[in-house]
């Protein structure tokens, strides 16, 4: 006999909620889903009446719910959000231009504007041509620091005042358990902010904090959304590969193992530093600009001029790990070897004069 829903006890269930294993109906699943990202939304007083906002899309099952999300609940309780779509088009063939061809779809689906920023427009080099220097080993590192920057960039020149991504509970937890593996304490404190923002960059948010991927994908699934669901081909990240296959055993075992890492690590929290705010006892400053781009750093350089650098000088490890770090060291103080990165002061000009420094659809 099929068995009623747990929560409205009239419509029958098809599904087992991942996070909970009550079985429930499916207009119920739509209903907490929903509900639960509202409520982490105005928990978090993430946004402001008036605000434009921008939805990192990747085209991938998080980015597209979130778009679907957002758009619903910004009419849904008159949030008064500007919402648009921003793309990074890291330059890898066979998988982000295919992606891309998603977002695209999801502009006309949603309605929203799409920008996109490329990392050859930004950097001059793209992730294919970045892999043939560096390999498959060290590539994540590079697209992580560009994406970044670029997202940076690319809200600054919609003028938007925040930036919200997919990333979900999993990758928090994930990222958490890697942080206590590595003893990396520091990034263990920040892992667990829902929102980041210093003075010179735009805040950045995780509406789905707390939503399970699964429960993503299926509503993704249920909602027969339009979304791109192949993996990255350059991504051999072998750490966090362990942790999510750490991660999906507990889960098996206790569905709220992802919560309750998210919750543990919360507890190591403390609040973001401000540019150029000093460490507790006056050390060195935290957060600085770029002495060549403007971006914020935590040295001279930022990862960002760092790694190019060594892109453009034909050393592509000089800015990764303990040897570049040493390389480094040894060669002092480098001559600019010629910008490729604009300064981030004049990005909000360009926006101005000359638009099409981004390939955009509709956005400008
Ligand atoms: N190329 C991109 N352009 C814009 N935003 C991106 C891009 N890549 C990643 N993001 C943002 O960062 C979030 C986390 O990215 P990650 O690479 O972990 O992908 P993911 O977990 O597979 O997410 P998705 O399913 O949205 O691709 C994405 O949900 C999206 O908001």
């Amino acid at each position: 006999m099929p068995r009623p829903c747990a929560l409205c006890a009239t419509a029958r269930a098809v599904l087992k909620r991942p996070k909970t294993g009550q079985q429930i109906c499916k207009d119920c699943f739509y209903a907490v889903f929903e509900t639960e990202i509202h409520n982490t939304i105005i928990d978090n007083a993430l946004f402001k009446r008036g605000q434009k906002v921008a939805i990192a899309a990747s085209g991938g099952k998080d980015s597209t719910v979130l778009a679907h999300v957002m758009t619903t609940l910004n009419d849904r309780y008159d949030y008064g959000l500007d919402l648009f779509l921003l793309s990074v088009d890291e330059g890898i063939t066979g998988y982000r231009d295919d992606s891309l061809e998603t977002v695209k779809r999801n502009e006309q689906q949603y309605g929203i504007p799409l920008k996109i920023v490329s990392y050859q427009e930004l950097y001059g080099w793209s992730m294919d041509a970045i892999v043939k220097e560096v390999g498959m080993k060290n590539n994540c590192t590079f697209c992580g620091v560009f994406r970044r920057q670029a997202l940076d960039r690319g809200a600054v020149l919609l003028n938007v005042d925040h930036i919200v991504t997919g990333h979900n509970a999993d990758d928090i937890a994930e990222t958490v358990l890697m942080n206590i593996l590595r003893g990396d304490f520091s990034r263990l404190q920040r892992c667990t902010s829902i929102s980041t923002a210093t003075d010179e960059t735009i805040p950045r948010s995780k509406p789905f904090k707390y939503t399970y991927e699964k429960e993503i994908v299926m509503y993704a699934y249920f909602k027969k959304l339009d979304y791109f669901s192949t993996e990255c081909i350059y991504s051999p990240n072998a750490y966090r590969g362990y942790a999510r296959a750490f991660l999906k055993d507990l889960e098996s075992i206790r569905p709220s193992a992802i919560i309750d890492i998210i919750h543990s690590g919360e507890h190591f929290e403390t609040p973001q530093p401000k540019l150029g705010e000093k460490k507790e006892g006056g050390g060195e400053a935290v957060i600085r600009s770029c002495e060549r781009c403007g971006y914020m750093a935590s040295n001279k350089l930022c990862k960002a001029c760092v790694l190019l650098e060594g892109l453009n000088r034909g050393l592509p490890r000089l800015g990764i790990g303990v040897e570049g770090k040493i390389r480094r060291q040894h060669e002092g103080k480098s001559e600019d070897i010629g910008r490729t990165i604009q300064h981030f002061s004049e990005l909000a000009v360009t926006r101005t004069l000359t638009p099409n420094l981004v390939t955009s659809t509709t956005a400008s």
